[in-house]
């Protein structure tokens, strides 16, 4: 077996249902790992890479990092806050992005202050009362598992406090969304505050590399050797663009990395400074 330095195996925890599981799975697998092939496996030993994945329920998984039974794990950022646990987050990344909200039936709350003696239900009490309390609102917080939503016309609560992600399902049941957003969420890596487990720093590489692999696109493209300047102001790169001699006098090849986002627009202004030949790629994976 493949162990980290000290001769101890990396233990991760992955979301194992809802949301967050099978975008963290595929992450997972981008970065080079052994996962699950069965939903219903509950741990996956990757000898090779010295590690090995607990699935678990996103909501306790702040819970094992915290307590150190698990040394990282995958979950949410409203569920890391929401948990207390003595955990940090130490990477975002980039997927199961939602927002957190109240919401009210249509045209009866327009501010947070007004929610002051009422009974709000959310699954998600303990980002609610710190957020009341920070704010010095008292009101009544009603702990729900799901389908929040229909609390108010069950008459179980008067507002809730929930996970928007396009908004259909506040729409259905008849809500809408007021005062300011209590916090933006997503996918986030978390690790025991002050410890670096070994081997963290080496996951945690594999996954920024992919996270770079998903935001950034390979450019090559040849141009003359008098418009270069212009071009490379246009694809700076990471460290610097490469340029390589082209078998054609007066004129080079580029090679660049450049945001996935705006790269066909990026095409269309190299070519009108006279670049040619312009290529784009994908990145499988990357460690910068
Ligand atoms: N549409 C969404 N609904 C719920 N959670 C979402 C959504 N989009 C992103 N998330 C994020 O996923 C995490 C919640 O995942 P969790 O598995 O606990 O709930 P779920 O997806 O609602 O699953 P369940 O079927 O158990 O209710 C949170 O971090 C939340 O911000
Ligand atoms: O803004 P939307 O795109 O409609 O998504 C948000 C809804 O999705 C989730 O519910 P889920 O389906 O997980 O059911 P639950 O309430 O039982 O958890 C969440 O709790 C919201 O209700
Ligand atoms: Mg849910």
């Amino acid at each position: 077996m493949s162990l980290q330095p000290n001769g101890q195996t990396l233990r991760i925890a992955v979301p194992n249902k809802g949301s967050l599981s099978q975008a963290a799975t595929e992450m997972l697998r981008e970065s080079g790992y052994r996962q699950r092939h069965d939903a219903r496996e509950l741990s996956v030993v990757d000898a090779d890479n010295g590690v090995e994945f607990y699935y678990l329920r996103p909501r306790d998984i702040a819970i094992y990092v915290g307590e150190g039974t698990l040394d990282v794990g995958i979950t949410g950022r409203d569920l890391l806050l929401d948990s207390g646990a003595k955990a940090e987050e130490v990477l975002s990344l980039g997927f199961g992005r939602s927002r957190f909200l109240f919401a009210g039936p249509i045209g009866e709350f327009s501010d947070l202050s007004q929610l002051a003696g009422h009974r709000i239900a959310t699954s998600y009490v303990g980002v609610v009362r710190t957020f009341l309390e920070d704010r010095g609102i008292d009101a009544t917080v009603v702990r729900l598992d799901g389908a929040v939503e229909t609390s108010v016309r069950l008459g179980v609560a008067d507002a809730i406090a929930d996970v928007v992600e396009t908004g259909s399902t506040l729409r259905q049941a008849g809500l809408e969304v007021f005062g300011e957003t209590i916090l933006e969420s997503e996918a986030v890596l978390v690790a025991r505050g002050g410890d670096v487990p070994s081997g963290l720093e080496v996951f945690k590489r594999r996954l920024e590399g992919v996270l770079v692999a998903r935001t950034y696109v390979m450019m090559d493209y040849d141009i003359e050797s008098a418009n270069v300047e212009a071009a490379v102001e246009l694809t700076p790169g990471i460290e610097g663009p490469t340029i390589s001699p082209l078998h054609r006098e007066g004129w080079v090849a580029v090679r660049a990395m450049v945001p996935r986002a705006g790269a066909q627009r990026l095409m269309d202004e190299l070519f009108d400074i006279g670049a040619r030949g312009i290529l784009l790629t994908d990145i499988h994976a990357c460690r910068l």
